[in-house]
């Protein structure tokens, strides 16, 4: 029965019913009764959802995945100033930090169950930026020097490292360019690769190019096989990376704003979902052993397609800078509850298909989340 055959019927019940004189409480048991056994089975069981959810812990159960500590990953700025410490106005609660300020800052936050961080390296000393990004893997930089700190001061804390030049080069492009200042594809593979082997030789568990330069994924799944370190190293691929106005809080933290142009001929294009499945089928194609869909929430349907492309493989998504300093520019505005919107926001990344979601919120997670 329809929903509006099934109103107009007990509309009709209700009006003789009304006809027969009885009293308003009487009226209101036979209406009861006599809609329970007029109303065909089926209509009947269809319509009763609440039942379903009315305990907190049914509520919990309609989720295919629930938030847990160790989906999440943390993003860490480190910075190659060992006493840096330094609050990053545009992200809020976000610092960049030193060496020296790195073990005390997450030595509470591993007690607090933190299974996993993500390292940006911010080069800060004068003139160490040029057109190769070559301090992104001195073995003395900030990036190598914590993976080493890390994998030592924490044995357990998964560490991932993000591949990228855009941090070290004097251009801030994420590549090496030729001439006409577009990318050079074939030599920024070669050095992107280089990068992610010197992270991966250092301890990392995971090197993440975000580069998006294209190739750079095979590039560097060979080099890791080629040197033995295939078998101990996830491959994240930042597979789906779009370009747009997200990235603003991440570039002031990492200064890695480009110093010309912008990113729009490597990144995706926001309208670009038959791109992204294609970067998404590529990246797998070429050995990423977990797909990366980035920005998060103004993308869920790129991370339901990378799901559904990659089947057997996990789903990262990144809410990134932007979307967690919109969602504290509102809740300081009163638009709605800080954590309440973490939840929301995060619960929506899962739904959509990711099983990995690198937050900012991490800290706070920690405190919100019984595991
Ligand atoms: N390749 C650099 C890189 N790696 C991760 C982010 C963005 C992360 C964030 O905004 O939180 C960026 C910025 C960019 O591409 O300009
Ligand atoms: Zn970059
Ligand atoms: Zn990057």
């Amino acid at each position: 029965m329809s929903f509006s055959s099934l109103v107009s019927d007990l509309t009709h019940r209700a009006a003789s019913e009304r006809d027969d004189m009885r009293s308003q409480a009487s009226k209101a048991r036979s209406y009861t009764s006599t809609a329970a056994t007029s109303v065909s089975i089926s209509g009947d069981i269809s319509s009763q959802l609440h039942g379903g959810y009315s305990h907190p812990l049914a509520r919990s159960w309609q989720a295919e995945r629930q938030l847990t500590k160790s989906m999440l990953i943390y993003p860490l700025f480190i910075s190659d100033q060992p006493d840096d410490e330094t609050l990053i106005p545009s992200l809020p609660n976000m610092h960049r930090r030193g060496l020296n300020k790195l073990v005390p800052y997450l030595k509470p936050l591993v007690a607090r169950g933190l299974r996993s961080v993500i390292l940006f390296g911010v080069p800060l000393a004068p003139n160490c930026k040029d057109a190769l990004g070559t301090a992104a893997d001195d073995p003395s930089g900030p990036v190598i020097s914590a993976i080493r700190l890390l994998r030592k001061s924490f044995p357990t804390l998964f560490i991932a490292a993000d591949v990228c030049l855009c941090e070290y080069t004097s251009h801030g492009h994420c590549g090496i360019l030729r001439d006409d200042g577009a990318l050079n594809n074939a030599l920024s593979c070669e050095r992107i690769s280089d990068v992610a082997m010197a992270y991966a030789d250092a301890g990392a568990h995971c090197v993440a190019p975000s580069d998006m330069n294209d190739g750079r994924v095979r590039a560097i799944k060979l080099k890791l096989i080629e040197s033995g370190i295939a078998h101990r190293t996830l491959l994240m691929s930042y597979a789906a990376k779009f370009s747009g106005c997200l990235y603003g809080p991440f570039r002031d933290a990492a200064g890695s704003s480009p110093s010309f142009g912008d990113r729009r001929c490597y990144q995706l294009p926001p309208g670009g979902r038959g791109l992204a499945r294609r970067a998404i089928a590529r990246d797998i194609a070429e050995g990423a052993d977990v797909i990366m869909v980035k920005p998060a929430s103004q993308y869920l349907d790129i991370i339901s397609d990378a799901k559904d492309i990659g089947k057997d493989l996990p789903v990262a998504a990144y809410q990134v800078s932007g979307e967690y300093a919109m969602i504290h520019a509102a809740a300081k505005a009163g638009v709605f509850d800080l954590k309440t919107m973490a939840f929301e926001s995060t619960e929506g990344i899962l739904r959509a298909g990711a099983s990995i979601v690198i937050s900012y919120f991490t800290p706070e997670f920690l405190d919100w989340l019984e595991n």
